[in-house]
Parts: structure tokens; C-alpha cells; sequence
């Protein structure tokens, strides 16, 4: 089948607003190559993030590319993912370059490529991922593995914004809690979740790719067979009490989430959220604080800052 790929070169920070729109306006697959990326690239002592070698990356800002499929006649719908595209900076998303260009090429050549770059990482001494198509064997008894295949969602397990996020969970899970894991993307934290002990864990994501590579990474992790994968529009509806709410989302959709987390969080609870640059950390910050959480840590990885918050516990 052939497909029409979008290809637009952009900054770093519009990253996720663009792919989102590309999904919206029915690509099938989004895929990114962010400067970034490789600027934070971390190499530790447990094993190699990307592989440097094979690697023919943007240098500068990003690009997404998108791949629609022969049924959305891309030339009708351009005029208007220009102009969504162009508004992005009135949200304080600066979009670099903005240029937009259009080719055909054959499925084989965009699915799968990518997979070539990633290979197991050591996120901290007791937690690695490992994609679904490579060999290996836990270093320890204790080293505890995830296997991934994020398919078409967000979630590799590389991205400043993961790896926060699941040192926050390491931090705050004891063993027993219930979990709400909002965006889930490729389903990672969840299965994390699960390896640091919780009972229960809950996932949403808005995109029903998402939900569906969530879903098969979950039946790929035997820990993390009982999660439970949904579609949903952040926590809108959702009424299950948790210990620990984490979500790695642009700043914008955190601030809309944070009501309604508040509601979920119980007394003595954590709320992780993670996906925030520098420039919207004191209003995200602030939003948290005025509905009563207090912040327990702040933790960083390259750009990008993730805040562990506690709801404080009646009467304190
Ligand atoms: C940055 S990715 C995080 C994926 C994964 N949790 C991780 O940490 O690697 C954000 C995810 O949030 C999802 N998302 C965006 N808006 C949402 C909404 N309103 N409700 C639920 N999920 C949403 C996106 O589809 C995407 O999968």
C-alpha cells in the first residue's frame, strides 16, 4: 500500500502538539526525529540509550513526519493543518522552520525503520526495557525487565520525559498501592508500576492507538497482565480512588488534569507529572500549589522536569 508522508520541520517543543494534530487529522503513524534527542543523550554506566553509530539524526530543532493513508486525500486537509499548525505559537509553542513537505512511500519503509536505532536501556540499576525484538538477559536477580514494542505510540522509554517519570515512580512505590497511569502511550509506566509493586493499576490514553499498543505491551509483560487499558479523556469520569496518579503530558493538559486529580489522589497520595520545560514550570507549579498539593521533590533530565507532589493528609 502506498502511503502520502507529511514531513515537517519544526522546534523540539511543538513536537507532541504536532504529532497530536497529525493523528487527529487520521495519520496512521507518527514518527520523530528530535535534536534534542541526541543532545541529551545519556550514556551510563548499565548500557547505551541509542545506538550513536547507526545514527543519521536531525541536528537542529525536529521533524515530524507523518504517514496518512491512501484514503485521506492529504491536499484537502493541508490548508488546515497549515493553519493549526501556524497558530501553535499563540500557545507559547515556538514551530522553528514550519516547513511543510508531502511525498509518497511504501508502508515497509516508515513502520519499521525506526526500530533499528533502539536497543535495551538500563534506566536505573534495577529497571531496563527492552524492545520486543532484541535478545537479553538480566544482568542480576534483581534487575527487573520490560518488554516493549511501542509500536505507534509514544513510549520507547528513551525520552527525558519517561525516564523522569519512571524515577518518580521508583521513588514513591512501596508495594500495594493503586495506580492511575493518564497517557499512557506505549503503556510503560504501567508495566513499571507493576514491577515496583503496585496492586492495582489503571491506564488511559485519549488515542485508541495507544490504548491498543498499550494493551498488547501489557499481555507482552506477564507483571502487567492485569492492568487495565482504557480509552479516556484524562481522569473525565473516572472515580477510583488511588495512591498515586502519574502522568507525562504537555504542561497545557496537566494544568487541565490537575482538578480532577486532586478529586482522585487520597490523603498522604502522590501525583507525579512529568513533560515540562522550564519556561511552564512556575505556572504548572503554581496551579498544583493553589489546589493544596505540596511539592515533595523536583527532579530534572536535560530540559525536561518532572515534580513529585503529596496531597497533604486531613488536618495537617
Ligand atoms: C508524552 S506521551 C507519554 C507516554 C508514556 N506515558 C511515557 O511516559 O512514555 C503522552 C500521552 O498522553 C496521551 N494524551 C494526550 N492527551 C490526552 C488526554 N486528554 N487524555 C488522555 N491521554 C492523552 C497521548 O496520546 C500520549 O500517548
Amino acid at each position: 500500500m502506498k502511503w502520502t508522508e507529511l514531513k515537517i520541520t519544526t522546534a523540539s517543543e511543538a513536537v507532541e502538539a504536532i504529532s497530536a494534530l497529525m493523528v487527529e487529522m487520521g495519520a496512521s503513524g507518527v514518527a520523530i526525529e528530535d535534536a534534542l534527542d541526541v543532545q541529551n543523550y545519556v550514556e551510563d554506566a548499565y548500557g547505551e540509550l541509542l545506538d550513536k553509530e547507526n545514527l543519521n539524526h536531525v541536528k537542529e530543532g525536529a521533524i515530524v513526519k507523518a504517514y496518512f493513508p491512501e484514503t485521506i486525500f492529504l491536499p484537502e486537509i493541508l490548508p488546515a493543518i497549515k493553519e493549526r499548525i501556524a497558530k501553535l505559537p499563540e500557545y507559547g509553542l515556538a514551530i522553528g522552520e514550519n516547513k511543510i513537505e508531502m511525498s509518497e512511500v511504501a508502508e515497509s519503509d516508515w513502520a519499521t525503520a525506526w526500530k533499528k536505532y533502539y536497543h535495551p536501556v538500563n534506566i536505573s540499576r534495577y529497571l531496563t526495557i527492552v524492545p520486543n525484538w532484541e535478545e537479553y538477559e538480566a544482568k542480576s536477580a534483581d534487575e527487573k525487565i520490560i518488554k516493549l514494542d511501542p509500536g505507534m505510540a509514544f513510549g520507547t522509554g528513551t525520552h527525558p520525559t519517561t525516564m523522569v517519570s519512571l524515577h518518580a515512580l521508583e521513588i514513591v512505590l512501596r508495594g500495594g498501592e493503586t495506580v492511575l497511569d493518564v497517557g499512557t502511550g506505549s503503556g510503560v509506566l504501567s508495566i513499571a508500576s507493576k514491577h515496583f509493586g503496585a496492586k492495582e493499576v489503571h491506564a488511559y490514553d485519549l488515542d485508541e492507538v495507544a490504548v491498543a499498543a498499550a494493551q498488547e505491551n501489557m499481555d507482552m509483560n506477564p507483571v502487567a497482565a492485569d492492568v487495565k487499558v482504557s480509552a479516556n479523556d484524562l481522569l473525565k469520569g473516572i472515580d477510583i480512588q488511588a495512591d498515586v496518579i502519574v502522568a507525562n503530558i504537555l504542561a497545557d493538559i496537566i494544568l487541565r488534569l490537575i482538578p480532577d486529580a486532586w478529586n482522585l489522589v487520597k490523603p498522604g497520595g502522590k501525583f507525579i507529572v512529568s513533560g515540562i520545560i522550564e519556561d511552564k514550570k512556575a505556572e504548572v507549579l503554581a496551579a498544583l500549589t493553589a489546589i493544596g498539593f505540596e511539592v515533595t521533590e523536583v527532579l530534572q533530565q536535560a530540559d525536561w522536569f518532572g515534580i513529585i507532589l503529596t496531597k497533604p493528609l486531613e488536618g495537617e
